[in-house]
């Protein structure tokens, strides 16, 4: 039996990326709306409720009218938008966090895909709060540095389109100045932290990637954060955690390292004479930061094969 599937947004920068991993794909059917109709409420709203499962790749309000637009009780919503990150109702779309997540990904009717930024900060620190390595009040920070299709279509037009209205030559700029990121409120609340992290991102003249960083002044044994994420996710497909060896023999992190995968690398460095760490997660922004995530969980709820239409790395 096949499937039916409807992005929403799907002409979007995650939304093709999305389209991609599904297409040829014989177990679902896409539902799609053309350029005249792919705007028009009414056609979203009988898209929305015709679709078995429907994938929203909007702008927030956008995210929550398409919600509202659905009224009966059988369409599965995955949303790729910070709307629902944080709200009661919704799982929270990271079947390799939590012991029971894939489970409840599994069953869900509303799931909120995480955010890319929270995906890396997340990985890195859940465990460790969870095993008791980080105790929850400790003050944290994250810096991070995505590619500029992170910002969607007016950010690729910024860095590629010398016309575009706000069109930049610069090759890295620093952002959310004022603390005031949306991710903040996701990261700290999935982490089981007392206090928002203090959020550092920026972005670079390439087209996809992600690095996000944790630095820990004073951090516990590196061996015991190894150890930890490396139980943490064992078995997994799409999560690595570089063992001992392997990040204590690398020089450079690269922006770059897994873009056009749907994977995520987990590593931990440090100093222990210092008894400091640095830890670093690196992602492409639209595969396990977006796009790969919405597959992953779509199979999951679909109870298809989990990494089908992946770009394992
Ligand atoms: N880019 C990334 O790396 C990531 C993005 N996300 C999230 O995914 C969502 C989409 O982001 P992204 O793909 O980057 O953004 P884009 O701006 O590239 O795409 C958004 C799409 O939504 C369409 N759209 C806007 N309003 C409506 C509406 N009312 N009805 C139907 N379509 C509408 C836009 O139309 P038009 O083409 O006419 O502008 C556009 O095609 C966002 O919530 C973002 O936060 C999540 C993780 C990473
Ligand atoms: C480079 C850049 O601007 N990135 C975006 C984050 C990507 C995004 O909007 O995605 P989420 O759905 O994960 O929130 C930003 O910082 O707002």
């Amino acid at each position: 039996m096949t499937a039916s599937v409807f992005i929403d947004g799907g002409a979007g920068t995650t939304g093709l990326e999305i389209a991609d991993r599904l297409a040829g794909r014989a177990d679902l059917q896409l539902i799609r709306l053309d350029e005249a109709r792919r705007k028009d409420p009414a056609a979203r709203r009988e898209a929305l409720n015709d679709a078995d499962a429907v994938i929203l790749c909007l702008p927030d309000d956008a995210a929550r009218e398409a919600v509202a637009l659905i009224d009966n009780p059988r369409t599965r919503v995955i949303d790729a938008s910070t709307a629902h990150r944080v709200a009661d109702g919704w799982t929270y779309g990271f079947p390799e966090l939590e012991a029971d997540a894939r489970e409840r990904v599994a069953k869900a009717t509303r799931v909120s895909n995480p955010g890319c930024y929270p995906t890396g900060f997340l990985a890195l620190v859940r465990p460790l709060v969870r095993a008791g390595l980080l105790d929850p009040s400790t003050p944290t920070a994250v810096n991070a540095t995505s590619g500029y299709s992170g910002g969607g279509k007016s950010m690729i037009a910024a860095f590629e389109d010398a016309d575009a209205p706000d069109a930049t030559g610069t090759a890295f700029r620093l952002y959310a100045l004022s603390l005031g990121h949306k991710h903040v409120a996701e990261m700290q609340g999935h982490a089981g932290l007392q206090h928002p992290p203090l959020f550092a991102p920026a972005v670079a003249r390439t087209y996809r990637g992600m690095i996000v960083e944790v630095p820990l002044p004073i951090a516990p044994p590196l061996s015991a954060i190894q150890d930890t994420l490396a139980q943490s996710y064992a078995g997994q497909r799409l999560v690595r955690v570089a063992d001992a060896q392997e990040s204590a023999a690398m020089s450079l992190v690269t922006l770059e390292r897994l873009a056009g995968t749907d994977g995520l690398e987990l590593f931990v460095f440090g100093n222990e004479q210092r008894g400091q760490a640095r830890l670093v997660a690196v992602l492409d922004n639209l595969g396990k930061g977006a796009a790969g995530a919405a597959v992953q969980n779509l199979n999951l709820m679909l109870g298809l094969d989990e990494p089908s239409g992946l770009r394992l790395p």
